[in-house]
């Protein structure tokens, strides 16, 4: 979080879904001005609930959200970017808003090229912790952001927890498959945990808070200090107990080869987002 938060410029997020409820959250939890928000979001009970909640402006179409405000934040699914880009490309060309994509997979300068050219835009990757001030963000600048842009880029998403600066923008679908997408790996080895833990025996409520609790429990011990992950695994494992008999089965059926293939899998298809989106 920043103190600088409060004096964000007027903001209009284009889609109102779950990555800008949770990217709004994080804003508003983190003290900046609601009356600087606006939102376009064409479901009505996302756009009433947005409403409800945070007391931002919204609006049921895009472009009078974007009106006047000097940073969008892009918040649609990818399929339909091109053309929400496309429909307020003469307002970009009127207004040179700062833009900031949060798509997965499109490029800077697809999204650049869609409003018209000669863009500054921001292309970031949170995740959705953001809700609770606790996600983390990959930051991609093109070479139309200036200082002033990428300043407001990071204290927007520093509402929402930590950020990285990317240089090389390819490596922005490696940062989708790692952090993006990353919360959907924890939250499945959750289910597994406590799904086992019922196998085993358990109670399903005491499956799930031992389970649950352990996972937290091991992310604060993960961020508490630098001690690699590693070195917290062997602490946990004593000499052929029961730790090691769960760990070289692990090893066994090939845990690091699956996860590996999953982040390489989610990377693929962020490429794949982007040419999908740029036929014809
Ligand atoms: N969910 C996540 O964890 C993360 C998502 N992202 C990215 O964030 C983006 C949004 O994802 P997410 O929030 O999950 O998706 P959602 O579908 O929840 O939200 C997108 C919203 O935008 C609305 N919308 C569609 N067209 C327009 C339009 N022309 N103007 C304004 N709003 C429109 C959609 O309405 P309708 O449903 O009617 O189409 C929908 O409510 C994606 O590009 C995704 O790649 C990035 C990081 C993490
Ligand atoms: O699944 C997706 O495509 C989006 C991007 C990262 C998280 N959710």
């Amino acid at each position: 979080m920043t103190d600088a938060t409060p004096s964000l410029p007027a903001i209009a997020f284009i889609g109102g879904g779950n990555m800008a409820r949770s990217l709004i959250g994080g804003v508003v939890k983190a003290g900046g001005d609601v009356a600087s928000i606006r939102v376009a979001e064409p479901v009505d009970a996302l756009r009433d609930a947005l409403h409800a909640d945070f007391n931002v402006q919204v609006f049921d179409d895009a472009a009078p959200a974007a009106t006047g405000a000097e940073v969008w934040v892009l918040a649609v699914k990818p399929q339909v970017l091109r053309e929400v880009c496309e429909a307020l490309a003469g307002l970009a060309q009127a207004q040179r808003p700062l833009v900031v994509s949060i798509a997965a997979g499109i490029t800077s300068a697809q999204i650049a090229r869609w409003l018209g050219g000669g863009i500054a835009v921001v292309r970031a990757m949170p995740n959705t912790p953001a809700l609770l001030g606790a996600g983390v963000t990959g930051l991609y600048a093109n070479a139309a952001v200036d200082a002033g842009g990428r300043d407001i880029a990071r204290t927007l998403l520093e509402s929402a927890g930590e950020t990285v600066w990317i240089d090389d923008e390819a490596l922005m679908d490696a940062v989708t498959a790692v952090s993006g997408s990353g919360p959907a790996y924890v939250f499945l080895l959750a289910e597994t945990m406590v799904d086992a833990g019922i196998a085993e025996g358990l109670a399903p409520d005491a499956a799930r808070t031992l389970a649950l609790q352990t996972i937290l429990g091991a992310a604060r011990m993960l961020t508490a200090d630098d001690t690699p992950a590693a070195e917290l695994r062997r602490r946990v494992t004593s000499p052929n107990g029961t730790t090691q008999a769960a760990i070289e089965s692990f090893e066994r059926d090939g845990f690091r080869d699956i996860v590996a293939r999953a982040v390489q899998a989610a990377r693929v298809r962020g490429v794949e987002l982007s040419a999908a989106n740029d036929e014809a």
